[in-house]
């Protein structure tokens, strides 16, 4: 369902409004509490909160894959997201791939497209071109066990955007692999964001990892989880490990951002 009032956030890539969401299994547990938000198209945001506090919950809530309490929405593009109509503009990667063991990296990206139905031609063409972004060329005929961590994350980040989805998800994509590797992720991670603009909602724990990769950082408080800070990331880009980590002001970020979750 489309609408085109700009107050119901049409216009917005995301709308998250009064977003609440209780699971009623054995025990009722309240996970998100009036969550409301609004993200323009290309914009790169950071969710931060403290452990248990709903930011998986959210991110499942926005891409579609459960409904929010009654009197909630989500829109992507002015589309109403939801468990029956989910948004094709939306790709998710979460912190554990989803590939198939018995099939190469090239296999699994193309069994990933294959829900839209592309043509085999521009399929082959988007593949060629995304295997030596994802720096994977010469493993396109490997199998998910012999990749190491964070080639198996690239090849599941490929997974998803070989579909080139306008909104991407990530809950936490790189938070099962190590620091080093993780810090080279995100920096390739960053330079794709930087070439092809799509909107990230990214969710992370690492307080230096939001300010390094984001427009703006949404702060969730202790569970049920609401929004308590929305921070604008007024550092120069294109951004560079180094020198931006380096800068006063992202270390101005970092101990306020420190500050705000009792972490410092
Ligand atoms: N399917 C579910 N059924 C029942 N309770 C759930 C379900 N999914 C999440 N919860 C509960 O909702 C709350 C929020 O969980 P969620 O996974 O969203 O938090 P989180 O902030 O992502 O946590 P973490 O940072 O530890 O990954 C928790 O109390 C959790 O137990």
């Amino acid at each position: 369902m489309k609408v085109d009032n700009a107050e119901s956030g049409a216009e917005a890539a995301i709308h998250v409004h009064k977003v609440g969401k209780t699971f009623d299994s054995h025990v009722k547990i309240q996970a998100l509490q009036e969550v409301n938000f609004t993200i323009p198209q290309g914009e790169f945001v950071s969710i931060l909160g403290p452990s248990g506090c709903g930011k998986s919950t959210l991110l499942r809530v926005v891409s579609g894959l459960i409904d929010p309490d009654e009197g909630g929405e989500v829109r992507i593009f002015g589309h109403r997201q939801s468990h029956r109509d989910m948004s094709d503009d939306v790709g998710v990667v979460f912190q554990t791939h989803n590939m198939l063991p018995w099939d190469t990296v090239e296999s699994n990206i193309r069994l990933a497209a294959e829900v839209r139905k592309l043509p085999k031609q521009e399929l082959d063409k988007r593949i060629d071109a995304l295997l030596p972004v994802l720096k994977l060329e010469k493993f396109r005929g490997s199998y998910p066990h012999q990749l190491s961590g964070g080639m198996r994350q690239r090849a599941a980040l490929g997974q998803i955007l070989v579909t080139r989805p306008k909104v991407l998800l990530l809950d936490e994509p790189f938070g099962a692999l190590d620091a080093l590797t993780r810090d080279q992720l995100n920096v390739e991670l960053l330079r794709l964001w930087q070439e092809m603009r799509q909107t990230v909602l990214l969710i992370t724990h690492s307080i230096a990892e939001a300010v390094f990769l984001s427009d703006r950082i949404l702060v969730m408080s202790e569970h049920p989880g609401r929004i308590i800070e929305d921070i604008r990331i007024d550092l120069p880009r294109p951004r560079d490990p180094r020198t931006s980590k380096e800068a006063v002001e992202f270390g101005r970020y970092v101990a306020r951002l420190g500050q705000i979750m009792g972490v410092d």
